[in-house]
């Protein structure tokens, strides 16, 4: 399909795919996996072009709740195919090529995401590495026919990083043999799930489990939550939609609630740990964090999807830059295209680097990732910490970079990059919550700073570490590496350039030619390059700093830094002698400082009246008692109450200049402390998170519950397409 020659494409596109200096096709065919995965992918490709319903009004101009209902029309249609060709499959190679390439090509059909990316990308992977053989035997066929759809709710609304923190209980009951779901309090809702609010009827639930009077910590459970027949929530759950979002809208992200909600037993996925029927509980798991699996599963996938979403933005900038001309540079000559500004190609040039970074960086950790599962299921657990630390590590630099990237290449397009239809907007708001969701960006630094901590003590005890890190100990001189922050950072820095660098020249290095070598040399040497200058502070081995010395010599070196200044070479100024110095009073900055005290000292109490006016409403609206915030407001009310009513006095009496100075001092005043307190002012910050009172989540939920989609429990689009789908009489 691809492979046609297209009528009517831009003259200048021709024109630069002309010269381009490697055949493209090679380059498909690397990035593919090889030739017969390319023809694959193709095939796939015009299979869903023939049958896949396009939108007939474009995504973005629809309701919120028509661009659900149509997303669900369209997934179940994508869905159908991909179930018929997975059946097809019979080698486990060949269904992780499919699901690859199902998912990159999907994309296409969406603008958001689908309601099922968490049944595919979580619900089912859970499955898979949490269920013990029985279940997965009865799970898994259900879940791969899509014959129940699910998501994963382990996030609450008061915890999303500190798992152990989780609220949500499951006590179980041995009199009926079951687990009784309880949302204790309303900080314990789950809230975010994809897919929760209307698709799903299916949903992995992270809860404490407690046994005999006994908390054995966060476990999942496989927890039916709509009727398979109504799709009407079951009794003892609230469930629905958290609201709009920045990205993700049609994903129906959802909240659930739990009142004494009985499920059997055997939903406690049980892989790792098991309660018999009496309660006794069976720890089977030789690492307590085995539960965390999905999150590492995950964690890896995304930086494959980051390389995805950033060759896409990287495209569409690159494509438009050739085809946008721009400003005259030489009279009667055409306007240049923008792609020759020297400026432009350092917007997009690091991008394409970074996206090859990013897809070689994640072919070679999934094969770590598969290498240490298969460890584990000979019940070797040695490399997971590792692994944990570098897939969070990897996740977090690359979800981050990622949506910075996108961001530049939105800025290539000027204007017209603003459009919803360019794209980019939805790539960037799709991209900005990876870093966010799945392990905030600065948690998961932060757990690969914990592991190098602890690597770097093996290394000072002169113990043997993994080869990925021995780097620490054959730079153990500290003149180089040293275990500030900053060292760790860099040691980290140096992990992902080493990967990129070796793993780029081994992919490349048998059956391409020399031109995609070169392209893919240059490509290396640029990420390297960009990257050492852009962290050229971390690089050096001096910190250029008097107070941050490696040998903590602080006040020798202030000292001989002191007696290096020109001023010091001479014993009196000739200033002294000539030119007076000029008045403190003259810099702006200090005036600054010293204006707003005379404002303090004559202004009146206009503001006053105004801002007990706003307190009446603060307290009276919000029913806000004592606070902190309000002795000060009062206190510099009565100040200025006390003080209006003095000046008020003498103020007739005063001549016409000194009233208009003091009248500007009074609006000095009132500016100044309007800016300093605005938060203090404003009650329109609009914003749930930001209220005055901090009752964020009672907020969030009511905000929760005015969501449209929740005025009907089912959506239509359940019985139009997810029933007969599921039923298979679609
Ligand atoms: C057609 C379509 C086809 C296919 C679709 C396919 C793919 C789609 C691709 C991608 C999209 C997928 C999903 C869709 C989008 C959105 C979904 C979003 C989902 C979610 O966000 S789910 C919720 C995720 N939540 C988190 O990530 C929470 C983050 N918090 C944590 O991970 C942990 O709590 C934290 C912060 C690491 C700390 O945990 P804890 O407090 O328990 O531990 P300690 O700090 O005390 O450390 C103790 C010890 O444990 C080690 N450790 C921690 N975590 C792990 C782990 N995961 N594995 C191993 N070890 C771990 C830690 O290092 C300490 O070790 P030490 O004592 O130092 O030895
Ligand atoms: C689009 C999207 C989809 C999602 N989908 C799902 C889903 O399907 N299922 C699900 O269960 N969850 C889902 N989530 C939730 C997601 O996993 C959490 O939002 C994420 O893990 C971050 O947790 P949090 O919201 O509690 O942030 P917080 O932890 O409250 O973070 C707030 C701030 O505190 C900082 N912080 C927190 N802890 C520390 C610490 N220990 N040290 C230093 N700084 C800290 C963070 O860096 C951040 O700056 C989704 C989220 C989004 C945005």
């Amino acid at each position: 399909m691809r492979n046609k020659p297209i009528a009517n494409v831009n003259a200048d596109l021709l024109k630069e795919r002309k010269n381009c200096s490697f055949d493209i096709e090679e380059l498909t065919n690397l990035i593919d996996g090889g030739k017969n995965q390319t023809a694959r992918r193709r095939e796939i490709e015009n299979m869903l072009l023939k049958n896949m319903p396009f939108d007939i009004i474009p995504e973005e101009c629809l309701s919120a709740k028509e661009k659900y209902e149509n997303a669900v029309r369209k997934s179940v249609a994508l869905n159908k195919i991909g179930v018929e060709l997975v059946s097809q499959v019979t080698k486990a190679k060949e269904l992780s090529d499919l699901t690859l390439t199902l998912r990159r090509v999907s994309d296409a059909y969406f603008r958001e995401v689908t309601p099922f990316l968490l049944h595919l990308g979580m619900f089912i992977p859970t499955i898979l590495g949490q269920c013990s053989d029985e279940q997965v035997a009865h799970w898994l066929p259900l879940a791969m026919q899509l014959k129940i759809i699910g998501t994963y709710a382990q996030t609450e609304l008061g915890h999303g990083t500190f798992i152990r923190g989780l609220e949500t209980t499951a006590t179980y009951d041995e009199r009926t043999e079951e687990f009784v779901l309880n949302s204790p309090t309303l900080s314990s809702s789950k809230w975010w799930a994809g897919g929760l609010g209307k698709t799903a009827n299916h949903c992995i639930v992270v809860a404490q489990l407690y046994t005999k009077g006994e908390c054995y910590g966060t476990h999942p459970f496989i927890v039916q939550i709509r009727d398979m027949d109504t799709h009407m929530p079951l009794k003892g759950l609230k469930v629905g939609e958290i609201g709009p979002r920045l990205g993700f809208q049609t994903a129906d992200n959802g909240f659930l609630v739990f009142d004494n909600f009985r499920i059997p037993r055997d939903s406690l996925m049980m892989k790792h740990a098991k309660v018999l029927k009496d309660g006794t509980y069976v720890k089977i798991a030789r690492h307590s964090k085995l539960t965390y699996g999905t999150m590492i599963f995950v964690r890896v996938l995304l930086v494959s999807e980051m390389a995805f979403n950033l060759s896409k933005a990287v495209t569409i900038a690159v494509r438009y830059s050739a085809v946008r001309r721009q400003s005259e540079l030489k009279p009667n000559e055409p306007e240049p295209q923008v792609l020759d500004y020297l400026t432009q190609q350092h917007k997009l040039f690091i991008s394409i680097s970074t996206v090859y970074a990013f897809q070689f960086t994640s072919n070679w950790l999934m094969k770590t990732y598969h290498t240490v599962q298969a460890n584990m299921k000979h019940g070797n657990t040695d490399a997971l910490p590792e692994l944990h630390a570098l897939s969070s590590c990897l996740k977090a630099i690359c979800t981050s970079d990622c949506s910075a990237a996108i961001e530049q290449c939105r800025f290539a397009c000027g204007g017209h990059g603003y459009m919803i239809s360019s794209n980019l907007p939805s790539l960037y708001a799709f991209t900005t919550a990876t870093r966010t969701y799945e392990g905030d960006y600065t948690v998961l630094l932060l757990q690969t700073a914990r592991f190098l901590v602890k690597t770097w003590e093996q290394v000072e005890l002169g113990n043997a570490v993994t080869p990925m890190v021995a780097y620490l100990a054959r730079h153990q001189n500290r003149e180089a590496w040293d275990e500030s922050p900053e060292g760790i950072i860099r040691a980290f820095e140096a992990i992902a350039a080493g990967v990129y660098q070796t793993e780029s020249v081994r992919s490349v290095s048998f059956g391409q030619s020399d031109a995609i070598k070169d392209v893919m040399k240059q490509l290396s040497d640029l990420y390297l390059l960009y990257w050492s200058l852009e962290r050229t502070g971390d690089l050096l081995t001096t910190l250029k700093s008097t107070l941050g010395s490696y040998d903590g010599r602080v006040y020798e070196r202030l000292m001989e830094e002191a007696l290096k200044s020109p001023l010091n070479q001479e014993p009196v100024n000739e200033s002294f002698h000539n030119e007076p110095e000029p008045q403190v009073m003259d810099f702006v900055s200090q005036q600054h400082k010293l204006f707003i005290g005379i404002a303090s000292y004559y202004s009146y109490s206009m503001t006053a009246l105004w801002l007990w006016d706003i307190l009446t409403k603060v307290t009276s609206e919000l029913g806000v008692g004592k606070t902190d915030r309000l002795p000060e407001s009062h206190g510099r009310a009565v100040f200025m109450s006390v003080f209006n009513s003095e000046m008020e006095k003498s103020v007739s009496s005063l001549s016409a200049p000194l009233q208009a100075v003091l009248r500007q001092l009074v609006e000095l005043y009132l500016y100044y402390w309007t800016l300093e307190k605005r938060g203090d002012l404003l009650l329109v910050l609009q914003s749930t998170l930001g209220s005055y009172d901090g009752r964020v989540y009672e907020r969030l939920m009511e905000e929760a519950l005015k969501n449209p989609p929740n005025k009907e429990p089912v959506n239509e689009s359940f019985h139009k397409y997810l029933k007969p789908f599921i039923q298979g009489k679609l």
